[in-house]
């Protein structure tokens, strides 16, 4: 069994963070320890919530903890996605070199969550740019949208050539490994969602039909498809068809959730299909 210390947020109702991820990432076979970075009532995107961003020493309290125990160097990957402070940040970067000491082996899968504020992704101050500085380099693994892309590389994208270039920037700061995760002005088509998946050699382009949402867009997609990414690479998976499954496995759900009239998405309810997704999208190699 891989073991992933997933470092994001919680919320108690509905799914974003480790609570669109932890979950799936089980179901695909994977232990999951969560670290929460807040525990919100909701994700941002309602526009109102209550809870608490947990103190940043809290997190390297706890792997403390686990280290005096001596499992941390059982610990395969760490993952982190939306964080409550930008000095969260510093400690996961800590946090990372302590488990890489443990097990040098074990990957870095950074998810540089930087907010949204059109759509009411709401990021503390500080965080993006500390994705932009120190979490970039840091990590071996990255998966950002098409506006994280543009942050991280320091230009605008337009096309998935230029998509696949500035991937290769970042590459070389760094991560051996970029998802982007939504291309969305920059794919080729605007009926289609598109990702791309690059290393220095390879870039794989993939496209899923667009389920029609209206302006309601369900929320916490891009943390499900990152967990879901790093438990196909941790079992070995190839490049190729790790895509495709996590392409088909998020439209499962997407399309369960529209099915159900739901905003919220339907995880549990699209297990099975998560799992085993009933369509197929070919990855097409650039
Ligand atoms: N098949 C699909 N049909 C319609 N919308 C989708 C589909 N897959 C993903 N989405 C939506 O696309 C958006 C992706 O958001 P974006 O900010 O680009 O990436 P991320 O979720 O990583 O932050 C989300 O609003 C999500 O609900
Ligand atoms: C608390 C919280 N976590 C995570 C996210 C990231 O969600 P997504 O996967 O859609 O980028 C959001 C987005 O609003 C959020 O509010
Ligand atoms: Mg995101």
């Amino acid at each position: 069994m891989k073991n992933i210390l997933a470092i994001q947020s919680h919320v108690v109702f509905g799914h974003a963070g480790n609570s669109a991820a932890e979950f799936p990432m089980r179901r695909m076979g994977a232990n999951v320890w969560p670290l929460n970075t807040v525990q919100f009532s909701n994700h941002t995107q309602y526009g109102h919530w209550t809870g608490t961003v947990m103190p940043a020493e809290h997190l390297s309290d706890i792997v403390k903890g686990i280290a005096n125990i001596d499992r941390l160097k059982t610990c395969d990957a760490v993952l982190s996605g939306y964080l409550g402070s930008a000095e969260q940040g510093e400690q996961i970067l800590q946090i990372v070199r302590q488990v890489k000491a443990a097990n040098p082996d074990a990957w870095y899968f950074c998810d540089p969550v930087m907010g949204h504020p059109e759509k009411g992704c709401i990021v503390a101050p500080g965080v993006a740019e500390f994705h932009c500085k120190a979490a970039l380099p840091a990590s071996d693994i990255i998966a950002p949208n098409l506006l994280e892309l543009e942050m991280l590389s320091g230009g605008s994208v337009a096309n998935v050539e230029e998509a696949v270039t500035a991937s290769r920037k970042l590459i070389a700061q760094g991560p051996k490994i970029v998802l982007v995760k939504h291309l969305a002005r920059a794919g080729r088509r605007s009926d289609r969602f598109e990702m791309l998946l690059v290393t220095a050699q390879e870039a794989w382009h993939i496209s899923r039909p667009l389920v029609d949402f209206g302006v309601r867009q369900p929320v916490g997609v891009g943390d499900l498809t990152s967990g879901l990414l790093l438990v196909n690479l941790l079992k070995g998976e190839a490049l190729k068809p790790a895509l495709e499954h996590i392409t088909a496995a998020v439209y499962e759900v997407m399309l369960k959730t529209h099915e159900m009239g739901e905003y919220e998405l339907q995880l549990v309810a699209a297990q099975d299909l998560l799992v085993q997704p009933q369509h197929h999208f070919a990855a097409e190699r650039l």
